[in-house]
């Protein structure tokens, strides 16, 4: 099965993500794509798509949005999996609820929550104080959930 694992990424564990799940599918059928990308891949190639964003002050990123709203009914054809990075457990539901519209959770294969990284040396000035003040943390610091992305994988096979 063709895939395309399309995804946006702040500081990188997004990315990071989502070539963890690339690396567990076979290479000639697997494509990572940065949502927002100036030159638009032909998404009608590709039988599986995997999405996953990241949560920044208790949003996903803008192109993620226009993404999905622009290839909603592309999507809804598609064997399709989602995924969210984010740090802030309790209210880690409730931010893929708002991330991903309803009909895209439903249709899904797979929806998982994969943790998330506070990375120090990627912030800026402003990132890494809200960072310490909200999070009450002032050094990298990587949660990510590996039995979730391979949960993901699995259920999308
Ligand atoms: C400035 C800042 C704001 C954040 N805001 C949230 C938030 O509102 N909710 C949350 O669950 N995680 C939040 N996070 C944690 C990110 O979701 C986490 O760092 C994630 O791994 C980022 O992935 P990315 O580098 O692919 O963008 C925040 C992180 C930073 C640095």
């Amino acid at each position: 099965m063709k895939t395309a694992i399309i995804y946006t990424s702040k500081h990188g564990t997004t990315r990071k993500v989502a070539e963890e799940i690339a690396g567990l599918l076979s290479p000639n059928e697997v494509t990572l794509i940065m949502a927002g990308q100036k030159e638009e891949t032909d998404l009608e190639l590709y039988d599986k798509i995997i999405i996953g964003g990241s949560i920044h002050a208790g949003t996903i990123s803008k192109s993620l949005r226009k993404f999905l709203k622009s290839h909603r009914n592309l999507l809804l054809r598609k064997h399709l999996g989602l995924f969210l990075c984010c740090m802030f457990e309790e209210e880690a539901e409730e931010q893929m609820h708002r991330a991903f519209p309803e009909d895209l959770r439903n249709h899904a294969k797979s929806c998982h929550l994969v943790g998330g990284e506070y990375l120090f040396e990627e912030m800026n000035f402003i990132e890494k104080a809200m960072t310490r003040k909200i999070a009450g943390v002032s050094d990298s610091v990587s949660r990510l959930k590996h039995d979730k992305i391979n949960q993901l994988v699995r259920e999308l096979s």
